[in-house]
């Protein structure tokens, strides 16, 4: 991984009070957020690293949930590893989103009450063509997380996520996958795509849900 040139000041005594309060209010206004290096020096080294370090942990992704997964290679190519608490940095991720989820509770009351995520990695040519993480109506997945793990990403070097603002925008808003960014947006509001890239491309793409278990169903991750 490429040096940190991560300014110290960004991760002060404010921290990470500051960068949730950002969060929220472009999540209020706009319904999506854009945080160049949001994950704090220590934790990034450790998901970059680890990230690395689990090559053969990594399987293909599919498209769609439990009962109807299939993978398709033209909808998206990239391979995931699913994230649990079984080891200090996972544990270490997990408790970050957990504050995260209970900071945006508190201020926008979204009832945010459960978080999955995988590591995912995508080899040069990889993609993943326009879709959405949730279907209206739905209320499964609420709040899509995505933190990003490339040192030194340069942009002509491809790979850039692309969120488009509603079905009809075809430009869209292009974050680059550079370390320590976090993208966050509404599931069931945003069409995005991951661009092909030049380079292996690694980040964590996560999903804020709500309690789907209330009405006396189980509601299993997928
Ligand atoms: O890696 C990204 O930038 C986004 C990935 C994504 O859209 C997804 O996994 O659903
Ligand atoms: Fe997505």
């Amino acid at each position: 991984m490429g040096a940190i040139a991560y300014q110290a000041s960004d991760f002060g005594p404010t921290y990470p009070h500051d960068l949730f309060e950002r969060i929220a209010n472009d999540l209020r206004g706009k319904g999506y957020s854009i945080q160049p290096q949001a994950i704090p020096p220590h934790l990034v080294w450790q998901l970059t690293t680890q990230v690395r370090q689990i090559d053969d942990e990594f399987a293909p992704a599919g498209v769609g949930r439990r009962d109807d997964f299939q993978r398709n290679q033209f909808i998206r190519r990239d391979e995931i590893c699913w994230i649990n608490g079984d080891t200090a940095t996972g544990q270490s991720w997990l408790d970050w989103t957990a504050q995260l989820q209970q900071f945006l509770n508190r201020r926008l009351f979204l009832g945010l009450f459960s978080f999955e995520s995988h590591y995912a990695h995508y080899a040069p040519g990889d993609f993943y063509k326009r879709h959405y993480d949730a279907f209206r109506g739905q209320a499964n997945r609420v709040l899509t997380v995505v933190a990003y793990l490339n040192g030194d990403w340069q942009s002509d070097e491809g790979g850039e996520m692309v969120l488009y603002l509603d079905d009809t925008d075809q430009q869209g808003i292009k974050v680059l996958p550079a370390l320590g960014t976090v993208a966050i947006f509404l599931s069931e509001e945003f069409p995005h795509e991951v661009l092909c890239a030049k380079r292996h491309r690694y980040s964590i793409a996560g999903w804020y849900r709500l309690n789907n278990s209330l009405a006396g169903r189980i509601d299993p991750p997928r």
